[in-house]
This record gives structure tokens, C-alpha cells and sequence, in this order.
């Protein structure tokens, strides 16, 4: 089943100025699509396009999944400076209309997982950045959408906070959760991903599985980190 089909011609912050241009591709079913490219490439705009926060995009963008939803999980965690973690996790579950039962053991699942159990009832303006990345994680998966979108997701967590969320993201995608994933971490990348889009100055330059993307480029049996240069 296909949950998400992006169609960008052309998107960016300035209506005379686009910054990416025929960005196209389409998520399935239990799929992690891995969004691959230098800085400045164009990666978060493309994000932020998906999710309608572009000034101005010329394209279409359908959730075509069996709810619609989605999460957005940012390199940034967004927490509100007077509501405390396990407010926060009330305020995701009421948005989406968690039911009571099945977000409460949800909760406790997670709070374990990622042990913040015992700091539910604090102030994430008090965590560490990882901690508040972790939360930003949580508050994803406590809703189960549809579609994931990550925005790198491997800078700042430890590397068992790492294990947890690729240990989740996979139970998710059997699920039929299909993610979006945007990293720099390309070893990670080429051994989780099932397929990639490499951009580079706002423009697709290789599409597909990592022997797409081998052959796109000329390299046969090169590790993602050699085609990533070669097109870049
Ligand atoms: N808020 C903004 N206003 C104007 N231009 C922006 C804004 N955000 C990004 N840009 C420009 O858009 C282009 C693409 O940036 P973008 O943030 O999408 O790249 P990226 O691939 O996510 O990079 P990185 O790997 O560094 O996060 C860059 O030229 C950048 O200067």
C-alpha cells in the first residue's frame, strides 16, 4: 500500500526563489526511504515542504495511508518551556484521539524504553538535549502514524537510545509504518534503509535501492559513502 506520494516542482522561502526543484518520489507500506545529501542540499526544505511549512511550493503532497497521520520528529526538539514531560505525551495523545487505556500502557512502554520513567513529571527545559530528543522520539511513537518523518535523528542520542529507536522504527514498519528519514549517518543509513534519495544543490541526482543507486552513479558494489561523493 502506498502512504505517501510527494510531487514537488519546485518549493522554497522566497516566491522569486526556489530552492529545490522536481523532487518526486512515493512511500510504501513498511518502507524506510533514506533522504540523503550534503548541507544545504535541500534535505529540511523538502521536509518542510511535505508538512506545508514552505513560503511557497509549487507541487502536491498525499497521505494516502489507512489514517492519514503522521509524525514529524525534528533534529530540534519543540517542548513547551512549562508543561512537564508527561503533559506533554497527554497533549499528543488528546491531539490524535489516543484512546485512554491504550495510550496509558503505550506511555509506560515508552517511558521505559527510553528510561525517563522517573523524570515523567519534570520539565524537559531541564534535560539534557538528548533527553529532550528522546522525548521528541516518544511523542512519535506514542501516536503510531502512519508515516514517521525524521529529521536526523542520530546526532546527540547515545548509542543505546539509537538501538531503542531503530529497534522501535523497525517494529513500526512491520507494523506497516512506512518512514521518511533524513541523515548524514550513512553507514547507518545504507544498512537500515530500503531505498534512498540523493539530493544535491535542490535537485535529485540518483533515486532508488542502493544498486539503483550504484549503477546511477557508475560505481558497482561501492559502499553509499562513495556514490554520496561521486554525486555530490
Ligand atoms: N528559513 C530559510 N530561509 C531562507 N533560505 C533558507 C531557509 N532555510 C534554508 N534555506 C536555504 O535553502 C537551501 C537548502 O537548505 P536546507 O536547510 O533545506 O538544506 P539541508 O539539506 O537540510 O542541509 P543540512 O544538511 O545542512 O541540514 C540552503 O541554500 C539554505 O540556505
Amino acid at each position: 500500500m502506498q502512504l505517501l506520494e510527494v510531487s514537488i516542482r519546485k518549493a522554497g522561502y522566497e516566491e522569486q526563489y526556489s530552492v529545490i526543484h522536481d523532487i518526486g518520489f512515493r512511500l510504501q507500506e513498511g518502507e524506510l526511504i533514506g533522504l540523503i545529501g550534503p548541507n544545504g542540499a535541500g534535505k529540511s526544505t523538502t521536509i518542510k515542504s511535505i508538512l506545508g511549512l514552505t513560503k511557497h511550493m509549487d507541487g502536491a503532497i498525499h497521505f494516502t495511508g489507512p489514517t492519514g497521520n503522521y509524525a514529524y520528529i525534528p533534529e530540534q526538539p519543540i517542548l513547551y518551556d512549562s508543561m512537564t514531560l508527561w503533559e506533554h505525551m497527554e497533549l499528543a495523545a488528546s491531539a490524535y484521539g489516543l484512546e485512554r487505556e491504550s495510550f496509558l500502557s503505550r506511555a509506560e512502554e515508552l517511558l521505559i524504553q527510553f528510561r525517563l520513567s522517573e523524570v515523567r513529571h519534570h520539565l524537559p527545559s531541564s534535560f539534557s538535549k538528548g533527553m529532550q530528543q528522546k522525548i521528541m522520539l516518544i511523542l512519535g511513537f506514542l501516536i503510531r502514524p502512519d508515516v514517521y518523518i525524521v529529521d536526523e535523528p542520530f546526532v546527540g542520542l547515545d548509542p543505546k537510545a539509537t538501538k531503542d529507536f531503530l529497534d522501535l522504527l523497525l517494529l513500526e514498519r512491520k507494523r506497516g509504518a512506512g518512514v521518511l528519514m533524513s541523515t548524514h549517518v550513512l553507514d547507518t543509513a545504507e544498512r537500515i534503509c530500503d531505498s534512498f534519495v540523493l539530493i544535491s544543490d535542490g535537485r535529485i541526482v540518483a533515486q532508488g535501492t542502493l544498486d539503483e543507486v550504484r549503477a546511477q552513479c557508475g560505481l558497482h558494489d561501492a559502499p553509499l559513502f562513495e556514490c554520496f561523493h561521486s554525486l555530490t
